[in-house]
């Protein structure tokens, strides 16, 4: 099976928009015109590249404090005895812009990230008005449940070489605890894989295109429509791998649940209770990643 390709419709709502090519249930996304210029992805990558490639000691010196999210290390990690993904990690609060933590910022990155940071709100925005559209709401729809801008947190992967790929993942499997999240993939190398109708599937790389995958919150607030999608990252035996991870998601104290064009008493009761996002968040933190059923599920209204 190939996951579905649909040439750059997609944000322009409407003409070949999301409405049509999402289907529904939606597994996930590929976007190819997305009007992001190709040297702000290479600038990106290559500053992931050069960062990761950083002696541990200089890494080191944005090293994340136990217990927070952003910085330098693993998340996730919940007992000494767990099997680690094979990976190398910086996760960074990129918007609103006032969170920017910079001491977490290596310095020769800042410019590429920020401009990338810049990039993705902007088809974020375009994202969100769709995902209203769809959800039975105006265009501004879910910016205005959410009581503004949906806020964005990068997380940059670098999964090495490993002589035993068969023996390690480079990520867990796992669903995105965001609204949507939009992801860059390594040209060359694949690692990528979606579960779909219980087997894991390759997500196999399109040059300069932007993975859309559906995040928990999304699933919510669409009352299940829109599901989000489990997925997980292999590890190459020749190659490391990056991949960059844009998660969009709501603020904090927002509740987030159904929404009500979503919820019809007689064929669409409402099946996930409300949850303020940072209940949520910290509820998804305190455990292992364990693929989807773990995240969606303690939201579920009626065990099924
Ligand atoms: O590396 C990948 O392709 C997946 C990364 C991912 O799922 C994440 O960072 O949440
Ligand atoms: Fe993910």
């Amino acid at each position: 099976m190939e996951v579905r390709v649909e040439n750059g419709g997609s944000y322009e709502v409407g003409k070949s928009g999301w409405g049509k090519s999402l289907p529904v249930p939606s597994i996930q996304e590929i976007v190819i015109n997305h009007g992001v210029k190709e040297q702000i992805l290479e600038k990106i990558k290559a500053a992931v590249a050069a960062f990761f490639e950083l002696p541990f000691q200089e890494k080191k010196k944005y090293a994340k404090a136990e217990n927070e999210t952003e910085g330098y290390g693993q998340n996730f990690v919940v007992s000494e005895h767990q099997k680690l993904d094979w990976s190398d990690m910086i996760y960074l609060l990129t918007l609103p812009s006032q969170n920017r933590n910079f001491k977490f910022w290596p310095l020769f990155t800042r410019e590429a990230s920020e401009e990338y940071s810049r990039e993705m709100q902007k088809i974020a925005e375009e994202l969100q008005a769709n995902f209203s559209v769809l959800m039975g709401l105006k265009r501004d729809g879910l910016k205005r449940l959410q009581g503004g801008e949906l806020k964005q947190g990068i997380r940059k992967n670098y999964y090495p070489i490993c002589s035993r790929p068969d023996l390690v993942l480079g990520c867990s499997p796992h669903s995105d605890g965001t609204s949507f999240t939009l992801l860059l993939q390594d040209d060359d190398v694949p690692g990528l894989q979606i579960k779909h109708n219980e087997a894991w599937v390759p997500v196999k790389p399109i040059p300069n295109s932007l993975v859309v995958n559906i995040g928990d919150a999304t699933e919510i607030q669409s009352n299940g429509m829109y599901k989000s999608i489990e997925h997980r990252a292999i590890i190459n035996e020749k190659k490391p791998r990056i991949s960059i991870a844009t998660f969009l998601f709501p603020d904090d104290e927002q509740e987030i649940g159904p929404v009500e064009t979503m919820i019809d008493d007689q064929n669409h009761p409402k099946l996930y209770r409300n949850i303020k996002h940072v209940d949520y968040v910290r509820e998804m933190f305190s455990r292992k990643m364990e693929g989807k059923a773990h995240s969606t599920q303690f939201m579920k209204l009626h065990d099924k």
